[in-house]
Order: C-alpha cells, then structure tokens, then sequence
C-alpha cells in the first residue's frame, strides 16, 4: 500500500532583490514524482544540491511546492500549522545528519527522548518513563545512557538519539535526510542495520536521501535518482544497481566499489554539476555526459517507462 506519493512536485526559489529588475529563480525541484510504500523504502540519491532535501522537507510538509502534491495516505497534506497538520506530523518524523544542532545540549538522553511524547500528549509522566526506557533499549542504548547529555555521546550514539526520538510519536513513516553521512563507515553500518531493523518491527516506510549510491542501494527497495532538481531515473533497487540505464547512474554505479558480477563498464563523470541558477537548455546533465548527442543539448528528455517499475529520461534509451 502506498504510503506517501509525490505527484508532479516543483519549488523553486527567489534569487535576489525584487527592486533590481525581473526576478530570477532558483528551481531547487522540477516535476519530481515519487511514491514510498508501507514497509518499504525509496530512496533519492544524487549530488550535493540537487534538489534531495528540498523534496524530503516537501514531502513532510515543512514546506509547500509550488505546484504539484503530497498525498499521504491518500490524503492531501494538511496546511501547515492547521490543527490537523499537527496531528499528523506525528505520523511523519524526520532524521537527519547533524545531531549536535538536533538535540538540546542542556537536556539529558532521557528528557530529550521523552520530549516528543509530551509535545504529541503521549501517555502520563510514569508511562512515558518507561516509554523511553523501551525507546532507548529498541535503539541499543541502556539506562545509564539516559543520564547522559549530548555532548557526552559519541556521532554514533547521538544519531541513536535521534531515531529514538523520531520513533517515540510512533510513525508511520520517516525521512531520513543524509542520516548516517558524518559517523564513520563502521559507525554508518550499525546504524544503516538499526534502521532497517526498526523497519521490520514496525512495517514502518522510508524515505533515505543520501548522496551515497553504496548507503542508498543497501536499505532501499526502489532508487531515484535525482539531477538538478529531476529525476532521471528510477526503479527497483537492484535494476538500477545492475543495469543502470541513465548516463548519469552509470557513472554513479560505476564509482561505487566493485560487486562481484556488477557492472563493470566504467564511466567516468567529468566535473561539478552546473549550477540550478543557470540550467543548461536540453538535458540538464548533457554537459558532462560522455555520449551526448545534438539531440540532449536542444531538447528536455521525458521521464519516460522502461519495462515494469522503471523509468529514465534520456534521449539515448531505447523505450
Ligand atoms: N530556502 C532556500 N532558499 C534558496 N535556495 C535554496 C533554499 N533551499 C535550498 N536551496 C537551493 O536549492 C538547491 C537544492 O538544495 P537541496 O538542499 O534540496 O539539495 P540537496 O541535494 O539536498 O543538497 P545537499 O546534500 O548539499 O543538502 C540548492 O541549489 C540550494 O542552494
């Protein structure tokens, strides 16, 4: 059952002074479509800035597209700061990377986690006490951690923390923005395996957004690739991995560390992404790929089907 789908989204942003002449915009997100499914994840990966927070706070309601929709279990999202949005916020909770900034230094583990409970109405003081003791134990953290504050954890520990308290409003789904990104490799492991552990228990939905193809490919059941605020491919997690159809996925793939029957056709991606306030006409990725034609500088590729579940938009593939 579908959980949450993104139909059609754009948000783009002012640039400048409107006193100066005719404003310019930024477009941080173009016509993204996207659907997470109950106990499943999707996730979004691509470079630094193109367009993958922007969708995940679109996608939570933080903030409003400027066209297109969010229908979360079937239903349109509800405006923001309406009673009814505060009702369902408590359905939806976000993890993300930078857990120093997320978590109140003066408040212990255990406060902080008890925080949520008392912000949704959750329970009394003795239930929620033991609320968090079962929060903190499902994310492996033990009593004497709840003492602690902070400052007194390790990255590890903290992102902990912080998944403990998304799943204390007892969600359905959770966005996760670049959740495992600043804990080293052996770190980002536990906490990618906790996750998806926490997802079985609880046949909760994902979306993961990282700029890590390795990270996304491991939790995700389908992958989008995003580009300069569009998608350019998306599908089923291992026919994106093993048969990558887009230019732009093949260099992605091909950077990952080598599988064993993977993809073995390098592709090497020159350069930086251009620039979302200055987009390049045709295919935004055209500039750096290496088998662009006349074709990919004049016109917009259409996300177009590729077999069952899968979609890509270059002019390139045969559909
Ligand atoms: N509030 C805002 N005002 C103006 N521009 C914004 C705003 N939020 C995002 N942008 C711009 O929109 C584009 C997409 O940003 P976004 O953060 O969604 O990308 P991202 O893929 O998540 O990148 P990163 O991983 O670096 O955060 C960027 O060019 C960014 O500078």
């Amino acid at each position: 059952m579908t959980l949450l789908r993104l139909n059609n989204i754009t948000r783009r942003f002012p640039l400048g002074s409107p006193l100066y002449g005719p404003r310019k915009y930024l477009v941080a997100v173009d016509g993204v479509s996207l659907d997470v499914e109950m106990g499943r994840t999707t996730g979004i990966v691509g470079e630094s800035g193109c367009g993958k927070s922007t969708t995940g706070r679109i996608a939570l309601g933080l903030e409003p597209p400027d066209s297109g929709g969010v229908l979360f279990q079937g239903l349109p999202l509800p405006r923001i700061d309406s009673k009814k949005w505060r009702a369902q916020r408590r359905q939806m909770q976000l993890v993300f990377q930078d857990t120093l900034a997320a978590l109140d230094r003066r408040m212990t583990v255990s406060a902080l986690v008890a925080e949520p409970l008392a912000i949704h109405g959750i329970g009394d003081t003795a239930s929620r006490k033991e609320c968090v003791a079962e929060l903190l134990h499902g994310v492996g953290l033990g009593e004497d951690h709840g003492m602690l504050y902070p400052h007194q954890l390790s990255g590890g520990q903290r992102q902990r923390v912080v998944l403990a308290r998304a799943l204390a409003p007892k969600p359905s789904l959770l966005v996760c923005d670049e959740p495992v990104s600043a804990l080293d490799v052996s770190v980002q492991a536990q906490i990618v395996d906790l996750l998806m552990d926490v997802q079985q228990e609880l046949g909760l939905g994902l979306l993961f957004i990282s700029h890590d193809l390795r990270v996304v490919r491991h939790v995700s059941d389908r992958i989008v690739v995003m580009y300069l605020g569009r998608v350019v491919e998306q599908g089923r997690a291992d026919a994106i991995i093993d048969q990558p159809a887009h230019p732009y996925t093949q260099a992605l793939v091909s950077a990952m560390p080598r599988l064993p029957g993977g993809f073995d056709h390098y592709v090497a991606l020159p350069g930086e992404p251009p620039s979302p306030t200055d987009r390049p006409c045709g295919c935004p990725f055209h500039p750096r790929c290496p088998l662009a034609r006349d074709v990919c500088r004049q016109s917009l590729p259409e996300l177009l089907p590729l077999g069952p579940e899968r979609q890509v938009a270059c002019h390139l593939v045969r559909h």
